[in-house]
């Protein structure tokens, strides 16, 4: 009995929480104590042997500011994901909820960020790469707890919709020019992505470039024109977001330095 295999009748589905292209997500309970969160993976959405082959790895990966793959129900159609509950849902969803109180507290949505930072720099400590790091894939706990969620996944999605960048549902607004040109990811391409989901924090969940196309963001990022400093922010906060949207991945900093950056900010700060 492999240990991420989870028997299904050790689960018991509850609420819906949320749905997303490659499934629904419901509240559970494991082994009728352990709160869990279980995706059921839509058929055909994700080339689901290489997951699997993948959860294996994700189990492994454990860190605060990750959220904790318990394993995968693979037995039967659909496959199951099963993670930690996070009792307060997306990141994203959470900064548009709460705009009024978290816009005058910058200490918070710092801490925020360097949450979210400390589990970039444990994915880039083991190489893993994140390849669709926004504040809709983080999720928060009790106590402000900050968590980085699906990792690694995009590289399952069949749906090439979603995978190519000249893709309809491509992440544009979080990728770099040299993912917009040539797909190339890496820890630097994450780098890139966290500053979006910096200004997405301090923005308090507001859409980056507003209403402009795919296509307009495209033209803008690769002519070198970045993201304004949102309202309520830092100068030297939205310093360290320019610095992650270099044009050239080598001159952007390492999460590792970065956690260095915002820690050290939020000490004089706060
Ligand atoms: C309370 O509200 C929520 C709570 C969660 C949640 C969504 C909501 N609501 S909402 C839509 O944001 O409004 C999604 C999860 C989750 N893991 C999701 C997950 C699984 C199961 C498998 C692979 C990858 C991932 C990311 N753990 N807890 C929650």
């Amino acid at each position: 009995h492999d240990k991420w295999e989870i028997d299904h009748d050790d689960l018991m589905l509850l609420e819906e929480l949320g749905s997303g292209q490659f499934g629904v997500v419901r509240r559970g309970k494991w082994r009728g104590s352990i709160d869990v969160a279980v995706k059921m993976m839509k058929e055909g959405t994700m080339s689901e042997d290489d997951f699997i082959e993948e959860a294996k790895v994700m189990t492994k990966l454990q860190h605060t500011n990750l959220v904790q793959l318990y394993g995968v129900c693979s037995k039967n159609r659909p496959i199951f994901i099963v993670t930690e509950y996070m009792r307060y849902g997306s990141l994203l969803n959470h900064l548009r909820r709460h705009e009024q109180s978290l816009s005058s507290n910058q200490g918070l949505l710092l801490d925020m960020c360097i949450q979210v930072c400390k589990g970039m720099a444990y994915l880039e400590r083991h190489n893993y790469i994140h390849r669709d790091l926004a504040a809709r894939n983080c999720l928060v706990g009790t106590d402000n707890i900050v968590k980085v969620a699906d990792f690694g996944l995009a590289r399952y999605v069949l749906d090439d919709q979603y995978t190519s960048s000249g893709g309809s549902k491509f992440p544009i607004k979080w990728a770099p020019p040299e993912v917009l040109n040539y797909t190339r990811f890496s820890s630097k391409s994450d780098i890139w992505a966290y500053g979006v989901l910096m200004w997405e924090v301090f923005s308090c969940g507001k859409m980056p470039y507003g209403r402009l196309k795919n296509a307009e963001v495209v033209e803008r990022v690769q002519k070198g024109l970045i993201l304004e400093k949102p309202k309520a922010c830092y100068k030297e906060v939205y310093d360290v977001m320019r610095k992650c949207w270099a044009h050239l991945p080598e001159n952007r900093p390492s999460f590792k330095v970065l956690k260095e950056t915002l820690v050290g900010i939020s000490q004089r700060i706060v």
